[in-house]
């Protein structure tokens, strides 16, 4: 790894005596006493990430909640809720998860296409803080549930602002052919619609224009957008008490240079100060930018197999693992764990490192030069965000064991699967 790009994660992730270390923990101990495939995740990257945040928002009326998607281990949940943060979830799961770390109800909103009925009651009964509708069908069924519960529940709406946030199509949400969000020339429609109902409360506006964004354009021409319909809802006489901005804020996975959010929030609020909105209560609802560069997946080298036009390097990590470069041929950083095998890497022979699950997509990563040896520990960086919470059991493989580093304290915060825990569910006939 040459020496001018830093390591994703730095400089919570960092060689020291050669040795790649996780704050002040070598990760080989680490990987000796666990087994691998393991994730270790950084609490001081995750305070840094948080703080990027906060410094943007100082003396404004900003919330933060925490997407739940992108890693919904309880104690990294449980760390957020500490620091103050609400959540923002998209399913009964994620929403039990949350009140079990800590959560206050009030600062939890539920987002998602697909919201049930059931979910929708029990987030009521929880007295969530907002839901945030993406359908005129969701309104009018919210509508309905609240009713046979005689409340009222608190909305915003989310709408599709139609910009492009120029990431992978996958994760891009926020143009017109999505099925997220309400399209920008109904939303006011949809406003008074939602106004006139009566177990309905409207609380403000909401959009979310897509993940892994790397410029500040997006954000701004979105927010731009945004404003213009809270001019137009409010001028109908419907006020609107927040704004949320969603998440999306991309990391470093490999030579990206995201805006750092608090920069970004400065231009954002220079922008609301200019319509007159810079007094508003503002949220945002950041996954990726809060954990992703906070973890690391060590796994170790089982085979080397030499091939014509390229090398196989075989590890003990796979897909259900790690699941991004297989879904969206998403680029990870990868070294060895001993600094001298992450130098002179143009000589190192070229490998594609892959799992051992039975899919050609199988890989983690393709063509890199590094230094190898069977036995040897490699880390896949930036495996915070979307990697432990999209794993699965695929090949009746355990999902990893989870550590979470705070200087020289380890803890474990999730247990590899056992295999009995695998087979539970089913019955045998
Ligand atoms: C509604 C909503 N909010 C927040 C997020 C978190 O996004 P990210 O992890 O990119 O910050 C997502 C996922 O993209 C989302 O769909
Ligand atoms: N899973 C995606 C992000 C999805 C964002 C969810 N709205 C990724 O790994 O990049």
């Amino acid at each position: 790894m040459s020496t001018s790009t830093p390591l994703p994660g730095a400089p919570f992730f960092h060689f020291h005596d050669g040795a790649l270390h996780v704050e002040q923990v070598p990760v080989a101990a680490l990987a000796r006493e666990h087994g691998t495939p393991l994730f270790v995740y950084s609490q001081a990257a995750l305070s840094a990430a948080l703080a990027a945040y906060q410094a943007g928002f100082e003396g404004r009326n900003v919330s933060i909640h925490y997407a739940v998607k992108a890693n919904s281990n309880l104690s990294i949940l449980r760390f957020f809720a500490q620091q103050g943060c609400g959540f923002d979830i998209v399913s009964e799961g994620e929403l039990e998860r949350a009140l079990a770390a800590g959560a206050t109800p009030e600062k939890i909103v539920f987002s998602g296409v697909g919201k049930t009925r059931h979910e929708m009651r029990v987030a009521l009964g929880y007295q969530i803080g907002c839901f945030n509708i993406e359908s005129e069908a969701e309104l009018e069924v919210l509508n309905e549930v609240a009713q046979s519960l005689n409340v009222r529940a608190p909305i915003s709406l989310r709408v599709n602002p139609d910009v492009d946030a120029q990431t992978h199509p996958y994760i891009s949400t926020g143009l017109k052919n999505n099925k997220f969000g309400i399209a920008h020339e109904r939303a006011l429609a949809v406003f008074q619609r939602a106004a006139q109902l009566p177990h309905i409360a409207v609380k403000g506006i909401d959009c979310h224009i897509g993940s892994q964004i790397t410029t500040e354009a997006p954000y701004l021409d979105a927010l731009d957008r945004v404003l213009d319909l809270v001019d137009a809802v409010e001028a109908a006489g419907i006020p609107l008490s927040h704004i949320d901005c969603g998440g999306g804020l991309g990391i470093q996975y490999q030579d990206e240079k995201p805006p750092v959010a608090s920069d970004l929030w400065a231009k954002m609020f220079a922008r609301a100060d200019a319509r007159g909105y810079g007094e508003r209560h503002f949220m945002v609802e950041p996954g990726r930018s809060l954990v992703g560069n906070a973890g690391i997946c060590l796994t170790e080298v089982l085979y080397l197999k030499p091939g014509e036009e390229k090398h196989f390097c075989i590890v003990d990590a796979a897909m259900n693992d790690l699941p991004r470069p297989a879904m969206y041929q998403a680029y990870h950083t990868i070294t060895g764990v001993q600094e001298a095998a992450t130098q002179n890497l143009a000589s190192a022979p070229l490998y594609d490192v892959v799992g051992p699950v039975c899919e050609s997509g199988d890989w983690l990563g393709r063509d890199r030069h590094l230094h190898l040896q069977q036995g040897d520990l490699l880390a896949v960086y930036s495996a915070g965000a979307y990697s432990m919470s999209m794993a699965s059991n695929y090949n009746t493989r355990p999902r990893a064991v989870e550590l979470l580093v705070d200087g020289s304290h380890v803890r474990v915060v999730r247990q590899r699967d056992t295999l009995a825990q695998m087979m539970q569910a089913e019955q045998l006939l």
